[in-house]
């Protein structure tokens, strides 16, 4: 039997930290950058390390909005249901094409949806609502109603400015950013590049997951979920061979990944037992523990530590302590280093649809999932929760948070729910 010893001591009386003062303390190391350009079809999801402003004003020239006739809207002024107005066709304009001609009293151009409205128009008249004839000559066309000014004619710079600016560092790039970038002929685009993020586990029970099952192990499923997890924030996961439970082992790993990766994340092996070598590395002085407790559940045991500034997330092996522990602490780390708005996940307020009954003195995370029943959002708490549980991970659109109580929280409470799903802004 083992004597308690002072490191013993140190690890059960951890003082556990709040999750926005960890948060907090993680922040001092997620900065943006660097740099990269890729083409413009590659962009999508990534992004923006630049800001763009408009070189040209939007539209940039006076576009039509019909298929129709360009006119000077003084001329059909005396247009009415009784009385046509003849105008003389002196030109037809596709789109892509800029007419020579002007628009002079008594004159119209046959224009296409998009082309360019010409000089001396400044309206467009439908195709519907005209009418075609040959006279002395000359190809005229009618029409019996009047047309206000600048009808179906879009003004130069409608929809931006020139020097306006479009987009923003750190704004994600998803189809309207892409159809921004294209209108501007930015087809480099400076992005951030994706932090490389080496994931291990740490685990003497874990088999690959090609191996067959022995007595005693499981399969490793932490890795992958974590390297889902890295790729669904923004980062690029680099999957480590997990180390079995030797202290040394998992020292040289993590050091040696330290120096080739942005960051490091370990799952498995911080809480208090016998072979929790993490717990032990972070306090063996090779690196700067942050903090080994957080109060929360579940996740209570996550720790962070940083070397030459560089983090290591040392996360539960826990398969649900593991996923939250990433969402609440390792996410927000790759979203910082992509320069992100909003780099923690959106809080949202919905009513708990039914009784959680757990008590506890730490904030929980709780996995639900979010239904919305006539504008309402209900959060719904999975049945199984547990921290060892990993099935459930899969049905969590949201974490409920349940604030420390000594009571359940009945069915109808509001709660603060933290989007996993359909949250990537
Ligand atoms: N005496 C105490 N025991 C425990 C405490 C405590 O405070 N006192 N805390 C409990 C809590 S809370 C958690 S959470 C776990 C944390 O455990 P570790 O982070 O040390 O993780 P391991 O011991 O390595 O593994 C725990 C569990 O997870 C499975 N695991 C590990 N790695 C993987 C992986 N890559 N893929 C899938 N599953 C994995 C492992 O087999 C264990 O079942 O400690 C409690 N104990
Ligand atoms: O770290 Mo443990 O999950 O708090 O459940
Ligand atoms: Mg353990």
């Amino acid at each position: 039997m083992n004597m308690q010893t002072k490191d013993d001591r140190d690890k059960f009386h951890r003082k556990p930290l709040q999750v926005k003062a960890a948060q907090q303390l993680l922040a001092a190391y997620g900065k943006p950058g660097p740099i990269e350009t890729v083409p413009l079809e590659e962009s999508d999801g990534r992004y923006l390390a630049e800001e763009i402003r408009a070189p040209h004003p939007f539209p940039r020239f006076r576009r039509s909005g019909m298929d129709g006739y360009a006119v000077r809207s003084e001329d059909t002024a005396s247009a009415g249901s009784d009385r046509m107005v003849w105008l003389d066709v002196i030109d037809e304009i596709p789109c892509g094409s800029v007419s020579g001609k002007t628009i002079t009293p008594g004159t119209a151009a046959r224009i296409m949806t998009g082309a360019q409205v010409p000089e001396g128009a400044d309206a467009v008249v439908m195709l519907e609502m005209t009418e075609l004839r040959e006279h002395g000559g000359r190809m005229q066309m009618g029409l019996k109603r009047s047309i206000e000014p600048g009808k179906n004619v879009t003004p130069i710079g409608f929809e931006v400015q020139e020097g306006e600016i479009l987009l923003r560092p750190g704004r994600r790039i998803r189809a309207g950013e892409i159809s921004v970038l294209a209108s501007f002929g930015v087809h480099r685009v400076p992005v951030y590049r994706k932090p490389r993020i080496a994931i291990f586990s740490t685990g003497s029970e874990l088999l690959t997951v090609d191996e067959p099952l022995q007595p005693g192990k499981i399969r490793n499923s932490n890795t992958y979920m974590l390297a889902s997890q890295v790729r669904e924030a923004g980062g690029e996961p680099f999957i480590l061979e997990a180390v079995m439970d030797e202290l040394p082992l998992a020292k040289a790993k993590v050091e040696k990944a330290l120096q080739e990766y942005d960051a490091v994340v370990t799952s498995g092996g911080v809480s208090v037992g016998d072979y929790d070598i993490m717990g032990d590395f972070v306090r063996s002085g090779s690196v700067d523990m942050l903090y080994n407790k957080i109060a929360m559940r579940p996740g209570s045991v996550t720790t962070a530590a940083v070397k030459n500034g560089k983090l290591l997330f040392a996360l539960s092996g826990n398969p649900g302590a593991c996923f939250v522990g990433f969402e609440l602490f390792v996410r927000p780390f790759i979203q910082q280093a992509l320069g992100s708005e909003q780099p923690y996940l959106t809080e949202w307020t919905a009513v708990l649809d039914r009784d959680y009954t757990k008590v506890n003195a730490f904030t929980r995370y709780v996995r639900g999932s979010v239904e919305a029943r006539d504008g309402v959002l209900y959060a719904i708490p999975a049945a199984v929760d547990e921290s060892s549980v990993m099935v459930t991970i899969k049905d969590s659109d949201c974490l409920i948070v349940v604030p420390p109580a000594k009571e359940a929280t009945p069915a109808g409470s509001k709660v603060n729910i933290l989007m996993l799903k359909g949250n990537r802004l």
